[in-house]
């Protein structure tokens, strides 16, 4: 049997990182990783005619100072997300396009809306991050979700839905899924709900050329020898000071072990000893987000050429938020559209032709009839990878940080916990995956 100082389960930007550090460190180290490539919810296509998107995480904006640390080690090249011209809203049969961030509602509605989101973010700064059970009234804030606290703030029923869109597109989840203190939490942990939903000066300034998954590609050819992929772990046993880790057809002991893994998958690793009550409990409540991607391609951005930015959001349809996600040189002109939460679990249950009819529309309907005649259409569920099972990211409910938060990141004997769901630093993006794989390899050398 082949012994290591540690394994390492799971090779997206977490256990990635985590590896790198340990190599460095000079640990005696393998990477397994379940599927035939290495990013996990990171995952760029490419095709024949050279364009290329993002499947799963495609930005990045100021703070997150790992990831762009890595993309200039490798030579990757970001570029603004194209935001010049005026946003689009389709709201209340309505089809109205704008300037800068403030949209076209009635006064009352914006006040309200503005009123919210000073208030989310003040709350938000409240948050102990490392301890968010410890914050101030966290009994309270853990006790509702983040709708009803939506529902006591904002009188203005358009002031509550363009809420609810944001807070969509933020968690990939209906606001009644989330408990208020992980909104309040997650909003910390990213700076504020600003920086959350903007493009400039927020979490979609700017993308890769590329695609998001260079860095990682590029990472993990350092040392692939050192990476095993299709090697899906079943079972990991502890037992006389070691770990035991067991896949289809491989059996492996170390030391130690980093699972790297997003809550809910880990917990379907089959334990032994089986996981103290409270880790396997955190692991049965933290539920992936729901979210599709839809992308139809065009020979140009057409839509540029009507001073149209790309950026559209509707509370009709399946597709609610667009993005103009076209190349660096916008050779080719491609948008991009979220489907998420309740829309996207509703998605899950069309046929593939119903779905593209469906996004189309939307698209035509922001942008005119050309949208509905793209050279190619695709899209893509994360909810059913059976590598991720969902996204973006693991979610907190009603109730689970402040009963069974601590046992999110504490180590079960030789056992260590990483994946972007562990950070308190933009936890659910990769900048909170890559620090998790730092903090994680800290962990087990001082150990
Ligand atoms: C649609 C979408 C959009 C997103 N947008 C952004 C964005 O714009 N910017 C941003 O920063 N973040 C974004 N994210 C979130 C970001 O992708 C994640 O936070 C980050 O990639 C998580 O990295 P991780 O290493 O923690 O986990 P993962 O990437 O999930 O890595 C876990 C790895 O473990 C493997 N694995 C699973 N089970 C096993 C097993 N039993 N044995 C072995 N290996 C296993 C998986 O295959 C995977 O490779 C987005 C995600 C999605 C899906």
């Amino acid at each position: 049997m082949q012994t290591y100082d540690t394994i390492i389960v799971g090779a997206g930007y977490a256990g990635l990182t985590a590896t790198r550090e340990l190599l460095k460190a000079g640990k005696k180290v393998i990477l397994l990783e379940a599927r035939d490539r290495v990013g996990g919810r990171v995952h760029t296509q490419h095709f024949e005619d050279g364009s290329y998107v993002d499947l799963g995480a495609a930005w990045v904006g100021p703070t997150q100072d790992k990831l762009y640390a890595l993309a200039k080690e490798f030579a990757v090249e970001t570029f603004p997300t194209y935001d010049t011209g005026k946003s689009t809203l389709f709201y209340n049969n309505k089809l109205k396009h704008y300037k800068g961030l403030i949209p076209p509602l009635p006064i009352g509605s914006l006040l309200s809306l503005d009123m919210a989101i000073k208030r989310i973010n003040k709350l938000s700064k409240t948050v102990d991050l490392k301890s968010p059970w410890n914050t101030p009234d966290a009994a309270y804030y853990d006790s509702m979700t983040l709708a009803t606290w939506m529902n006591r703030q904002m009188p203005f029923n358009s002031a509550k839905v363009m809420f609810k869109l944001a807070a969509e597109a933020i968690w990939a989840a209906d606001p009644n899924e989330i408990s208020m203190l992980h909104a309040m939490f997650y909003t910390k942990s990213c700076r504020d709900f600003d920086t959350l939903m903007n493009v400039k000066n927020g979490a979609q300034e700017e993308r890769f050329v590329g695609g998001a998954s260079l860095p990682a590609l590029r990472l993990a050819e350092t040392f692939k020898e050192h990476i095993r992929l299709k090697s899906v772990v079943r079972a990991i046993t502890q037992q006389d000071n070691q770990v035991i880790v067991k896949g289809d057809g491989f059996e492996l002991t170390a030391s130690k072990v980093i699972v790297a893994l997003p809550p809910t998958l880990a917990g379907r690793i089959e334990y032994a000893p089986i996981m103290p009550a409270n880790r396997d409990q955190l692991t049965q409540r933290m539920p992936m987000g729901t979210v599709w991607k839809t992308y139809a391609i065009y020979d140009t951005p057409f839509w540029r050429e009507a001073g149209l930015n790309g950026l559209s959001a509707t509370n009709e349809g399946y597709v609610t938020v667009t993005f103009d996600n076209s190349p660096k040189d916008a050779s080719k002109g491609i948008m991009m559209g979220f489907v998420l939460g309740n829309q996207a679990k509703a998605f899950n249950q069309l046929a593939p032709e119903e779905r593209k009819a469906s996004a189309l529309d939307t698209f035509a309907r922001f942008y005119g009839e050309k949208a509905r005649k793209p050279l190619k259409y695709l899209d893509h569920s994360w909810a059913e990878e059976e590598f991720t099972r969902g996204c973006y990211a693991g979610l907190m409910p009603t109730g689970a940080w402040t009963s069974l938060g601590k046992a999110l990141r504490e180590p079960v004997g030789n056992i260590h916990w990483a994946g972007t769901e562990t950070s308190d630093i933009w936890n659910g993006y990769i900048e909170g995956a890559i620090r998790s794989g730092e903090r994680v390899a800290q962990e087990i050398l001082k150990s």
